[in-house]
């Protein structure tokens, strides 16, 4: 199975690190970047280096294509995986519910596309409670202040990262909401979202704690065939935003595939 990757940053460039460090059956066939001259460097350390060619064209080199580089490129990477009958891994899950585009291809292609769990899990259990009635659904995220930093969502809310002393919330609202002030944090409310009850239907807090080391993330589901509460405790990866648990996730669908 050849595997290309779009985006070689903390979740691309791990997913890229084990794939040439052997996964039995897998190939690292190429990868797109923003900036090839700084990304040379990084592939030279690779044992088999893969091509480095234009976001469009990784279609052509994967017969999955595995999207790690934000959800401005979900579109441009989607459209020519789809169409070309390959499948697609997104890990900028929140794309499919803000983007409209995204949404359609979401309902079209549905079989095509793979969202791993990412820093979640327990999607499996939260799809099968959606076959079902689901009732509510409610993810309660707490992360460490150095994650957020940059989120348009600050800046709109008018938070001062600086200012906060103890765990402090910042959002209470739907995951639709939620992914249109955090769209680079809070893909774990889109992956939710999209296993269960929607992006309407799934409400969503966000905390920060100054003290945090870890991601949590809870997630309760009320359905007809009962209740589910799990918590993860996540260890960020080389970048604070990210849980190093997403691109473990990526590893385990590509095994899967
Ligand atoms: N589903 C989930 O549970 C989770 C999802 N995520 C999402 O996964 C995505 C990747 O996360 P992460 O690896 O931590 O992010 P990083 O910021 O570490 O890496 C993103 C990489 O994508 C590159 N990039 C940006 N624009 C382009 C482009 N046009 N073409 C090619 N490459 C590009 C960036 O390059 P440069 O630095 O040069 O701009 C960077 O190397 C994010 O959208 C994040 O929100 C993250 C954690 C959990
Ligand atoms: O890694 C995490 O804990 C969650 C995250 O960034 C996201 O959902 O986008």
């Amino acid at each position: 199975m050849n595997v290309a990757i779009a985006g070689l940053g903390a979740i691309g460039w791990a997913v890229a690190h084990a794939i040439d460090k052997g996964m039995p059956g897998i190939t690292l066939s190429a990868v797109a970047v923003r900036d090839p001259d700084a990304a040379a460097e990084r592939l030279r350390m690779l044992a088999h280096p893969p091509a480095c060619v234009a976001l469009a064209s990784l279609a052509d080199y994967g017969d999955v294509v595995v999207e790690c580089a934000g959800a401005h490129v979900l579109r441009e990477i989607a459209d020519p995986v789809l169409e070309s009958g390959r499948q697609l891994v997104a890990m900028s899950a929140g794309g499919f519910v803000s983007s409209p585009a995204l949404a359609l291809l979401w309902q079209r292609y549905r079989s095509q596309i793979h969202i791993p769990s990412g820093a979640l899990g327990g999607l499996d259990a939260v799809a099968a409670m959606a076959e079902g009635h689901i009732d509510t659904v409610r993810l309660v995220s707490t992360k460490p202040a150095a994650a957020l930093r940059g989120a348009p969502g600050l800046t709109q809310l008018g938070i001062d990262l600086q200012s906060l002393t103890g765990p402090t919330q910042v959002f209470g609202g739907t995951a639709a909401q939620a992914l249109e002030l955090f769209p680079d944090n809070l893909n774990v409310a889109a992956a939710l979202a999209l296993a269960g009850a929607g992006a309407h239907r799934t409400m969503v807090e966000l905390w920060l704690d100054p003290h945090a080391r870890t991601n949590r993330h809870e997630v309760e589901v009320q359905a007809d065939s009962g209740r589910l509460r799990f918590s993860m405790d996540a260890m960020p990866s080389s970048n604070p935003r990210t849980s190093s648990l997403a691109a473990q996730s990526v590893l385990a669908l590509l095994r899967r595939l």
